[in-house]
């Protein structure tokens, strides 16, 4: 739904305490590091500093307050104490933050140690199609237009990488998930943005062929299905009268925080 000037005050403060857990995780991840200690510290950090409740945390029996999928987990990797880092490795971590209400949605991958030129590409071009996604908001837009826009870019970027289908990004507000679905993925989706509604962005490329696998054990994890490593970054958005707000923007990052057409 269509936030009031209040409500988008609230995903303002929330897209921005979400991506500082990302920024503030920044120096513990390295090789060595355990997920479940970087778990420990995000949860210590939104609960004791931040004032904010993970949102992962029992959502849906979640038992962990993030995500963080290493290599060819495709999403929803659970933190523990047998995921050690390791030079080379490529790690998306998920962190969803409540504030007063409402929620801030964002993730990144992160590159331990030295990573191949093959999956720093694919990190890259991944990143970069969220971004020519996020280009594409203004009003008047439409929801089909920001998958469209990410399969044109990743067939354009001449590698056989694949879109994963079964997740999609969303609308966000006082829930986790709200309409709209936005997949991620060529489609007709009609429905028109408007100024004043909130939601994610949050492609995920596997370097080898479509299709996942989910860990029946864990009853979470969601694995490439040839084992090839699939990478995701994930930003909270807001449709405004002239384009587009990114409310999870890190300071690393190239992209301007607004948007105009
Ligand atoms: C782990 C939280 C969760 C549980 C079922 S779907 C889901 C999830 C994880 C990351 C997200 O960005 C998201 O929108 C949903
Ligand atoms: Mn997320
Ligand atoms: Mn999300
Ligand atoms: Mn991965």
């Amino acid at each position: 739904p269509i936030k009031t000037a209040e409500e988008i005050e609230k995903m303002r403060v929330a897209g921005r305490l979400a991506a500082e857990v990302l920024e503030m995780l920044a120096p513990h991840v390295k090789p060595g590091v355990t997920t479940r200690e970087l778990d420990d510290i995000a949860h210590k950090y939104m609960t004791e500093v931040q004032g904010t409740t993970p949102a992962t945390l029992n959502y849906h029996g979640f038992p962990k307050s993030m995500c963080t999928s290493i290599n060819h987990v495709v999403c929803h990797g659970i933190p523990c104490d047998e995921d050690v880092l390791q030079d080379g490795d490529i790690v998306n971590i998920d962190v969803t933050v409540i504030k007063d209400g409402y929620h801030g949605d964002t993730s990144k991958m992160f590159l331990i140690g030295e990573v191949s030129l093959e999956d720093k590409r694919l990190c890259r071009v991944t990143q970069e199609s969220l971004y020519h996604a996020i280009k594409k908001v203004k009003p008047g837009a439409t929801v089909g237009d920001i998958g469209t826009a990410i399969q044109k870019f990743i067939k354009s970027s001449n590698t056989r990488y694949s879109i994963v289908k079964e997740y999609c990004g969303h609308g966000i507000g006082a829930s986790f998930h709200e309409d709209p679905q936005v997949v991620h993925y060529k489609n007709n989706d009609r429905t028109i943005l408007k100024p004043g509604m909130c939601f994610t962005i949050e492609p995920m490329i596997n370097a080898g062929k479509y299709g996942t696998v989910l860990d029946e054990d864990d009853g979470w994890t969601v694995y490439t299905i040839d084992g090839k490593k699939s990478a995701q970054w994930e930003h909270t958005l807001l449709v405004t009268e002239t384009g587009v707000e990114i409310l999870t923007l890190r300071e690393e990052e190239t992209i301007p925080r607004h948007i105009n057409h």
